[in-house]
């Protein structure tokens, strides 16, 4: 285990394990479409890898960047659009991947957004979803794991940069935030 680390709340196999799930249910519930998997970067880079391989469906995929957080464990409540599609949603239907849903505010931004540009449908994955931090209302349609409300890092998730390559997901030491 990495040294900033204090606990793992859930390994690589517990995560592989959720992934397989969400990855059944989604090729059910999407057979027949040829969804537009997006990407929110950078958090959901891994998990967006793991999950395609699981969904048994012909699919597209596309990457959107997005940044609230900054270097700093809380929202700043902005949400900036770093990195736009390339490819148009109109008349798609459109699944999101997302790592962590927390306040809810970058998702709520961003189904907005896609609505406007007219997406057919719009479905949201979230592997982590932290409910006691929400300050929008958002209808989350898939999640994984259901987190206490703590700052977590680790498979694809941040904290100012780091430990994103972590394998597994896990709770920083108190002392690594003071330090900063
Ligand atoms: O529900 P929210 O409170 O909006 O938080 C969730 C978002 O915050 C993180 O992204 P961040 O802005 O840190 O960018 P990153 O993915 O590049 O780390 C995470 O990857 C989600 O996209
Ligand atoms: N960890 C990393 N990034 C995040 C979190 C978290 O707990 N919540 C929102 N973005
Ligand atoms: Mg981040």
């Amino acid at each position: 285990m990495h040294n900033d680390i204090k606990q793992v709340l859930y390994s690589e196999e517990q995560i592989q394990e959720k992934i397989n799930e969400l990855g059944e249910v989604i090729t059910r519930d999407f057979k027949g479409k040829n969804p537009l998997v997006i990407c929110v970067l950078k958090g959901a880079f891994i998990f967006m890898s793991d999950l395609v391989k699981k969904i048994d469906i012909p699919l597209e995929i596309d990457f959107m960047a997005v940044s609230s957080y900054g270097q700093s464990t809380k929202s700043s409540g902005v949400v900036k659009i770093i990195k736009d599609l390339d490819v148009p949603v109109e008349g798609r239907d459109v699944l999101i991947v997302e790592d962590i849903i927390d306040s809810g505010l970058t998702l709520s931004y961003l189904v907005e957004i896609l609505k406007g540009r007219n997406a057919l449908s719009t479905t949201i994955v979230t592997l982590f979803d932290k409910p006691a931090g929400r300050t929008v209302d958002l209808e989350v349609d898939y999640k994984g794991y259901i987190l206490p409300n703590e700052f977590v890092v680790g498979y694809g998730l941040d904290y100012a940069e780091k430990y994103r390559n972590l394998p597994y997901l896990g709770i920083l030491k108190n002392e690594v935030y003071s330090q900063s």
